[in-house]
């Protein structure tokens, strides 16, 4: 293997216990961060914006919860998992005045160091320790006894023993349970935005969306081109998870194998691959971090995409399909 990949036995999770250790924001990151290291055995505090709803919650969930300024204070390490178009003005303001000398500074991406939104002091540890799945999924494998795989990474190494706590909160989000790799701030920020916007999140929904419409434009029924393009999606990539290309092929029909191999290269074109180039470089030249930046000062592009994709009929024809699924959460 050309990277080394870490797994439990290689971390030891006793070096956060007996530490302050604060999670900052309990959303997506957040709560599977707070909840999988208290679950772990670890003391967590959860920092929230003052009079945040969300501290009500924390505490039923019998972890403890202050405002950002006052859980951060006395802190030992300090894991940021707030939007990160919200970190450069919370940092400035109420994390790093408060951070003690010679504490670690946790980040689950690295985009707000790469871009040099944070201002990152001298003495601080800082490091971070990302998991490669949603937040929701994060939680969901760990209480499920499995893992989702993560990355870790320094910046800064005052003490000399940041990559110890960086392992040991991989470990304890369940990370190391799958597989953690060693990379930098800047190769995960920009291979993650890359994987986002290209593949996992904007092209997965355009390539299901296309199959969709491409089958109601030709007159068959959108819950059959739901369940054809969109709910099977998962199916197929399951077992992809699970055994590879190789096993998925196996199990599929000859007659969808052959089908594959015809098809790919007509579907995603030379095109597709100069398109891909194109987000990477806007990735790597900063094009991207800055327009979404700006984007955040008004949120309108974003509002409006909301509403229009809502709208769309492979969410209404989804929802009413889901809602017959008896295993799904109302
Ligand atoms: N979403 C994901 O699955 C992944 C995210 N990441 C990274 O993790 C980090 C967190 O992302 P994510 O979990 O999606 O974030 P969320 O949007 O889910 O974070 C919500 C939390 O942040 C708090 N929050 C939001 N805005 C502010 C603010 N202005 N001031 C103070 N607190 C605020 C909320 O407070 P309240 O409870 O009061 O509303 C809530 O607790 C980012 O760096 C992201 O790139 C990395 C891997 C995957
Ligand atoms: C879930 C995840 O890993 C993402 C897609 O990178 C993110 O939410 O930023
Ligand atoms: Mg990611
Ligand atoms: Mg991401």
């Amino acid at each position: 293997m050309a990277v080394t990949v870490y797994t439990e036995k290689d971390c030891n999770i006793d070096i956060l216990k007996g530490k302050k250790v604060v999670v900052v924001g309990f959303g997506s990151q957040g709560h599977a961060h707070a909840l999988n290291l208290f679950d772990s055995g670890v003391d967590v505090t959860v920092g929230l914006r003052e009079g945040s709803k969300t501290m009500e919650k924390v505490r039923a969930a019998g972890l403890k919860a202050d405002t950002i300024a006052n859980a951060v204070k006395d802190a030992d390490v300090v894991m940021i998992l707030i939007p990160d178009e919200s970190q450069g003005k919370i940092y400035a303001e109420q994390i790093e005045p408060n951070l003690k000398e010679g504490a670690y500074l946790g980040f689950g991406h690295g985009f707000n160091v790469l871009y040099n939104i944070v201002n990152l002091r001298p003495d601080l540890n800082v490091f971070l320790a990302a998991p490669k799945g949603p937040g929701h999924m994060v939680r969901r494998t760990f209480v499920q006894g499995t893992g989702t795989p993560g990355l870790i990474a320094i910046e800064q190494d005052p003490s000399g023993n940041t990559k110890e706590i960086a392992l040991a909160w991989a470990q304890g989000f369940g990370g190391a349970r799958a597989g953690v790799i060693e990379t930098t701030f800047k190769e995960e920020t920009e291979t993650d935005l890359f994987g986002e916007q290209a593949v996992l999140c904007g092209g997965v929904t355009e390539l299901m969306k296309a199959g969709f419409e491409t089958l109601v434009e030709a007159g068959y029924e959108p819950e059959m081109a739901y369940f054809e393009c969109v709910h099977e999606m998962k199916l197929i990539v399951d077992m992809i998870i699970d055994g590879g290309f190789t096993s998925m092929r196996d199990s599929i029909s000859n007659t969808a194998e052959y089908g594959d191999y015809i098809t790919g290269t007509k579907v995603i074109t030379k095109e597709s691959r100069e398109g891909m180039k194109e987000v990477l470089k806007d990735i790597q030249d900063g094009t991207f971090a800055r327009n979404f930046i700006k984007e955040c000062e008004t949120m309108e592009f974003m509002n409006e995409k909301r509403k229009t994709e809502q709208e769309h009929q492979v969410e209404k024809v989804g929802n009413e399909l889901r809602g017959m699924m008896s295993w799904l959460k109302k």
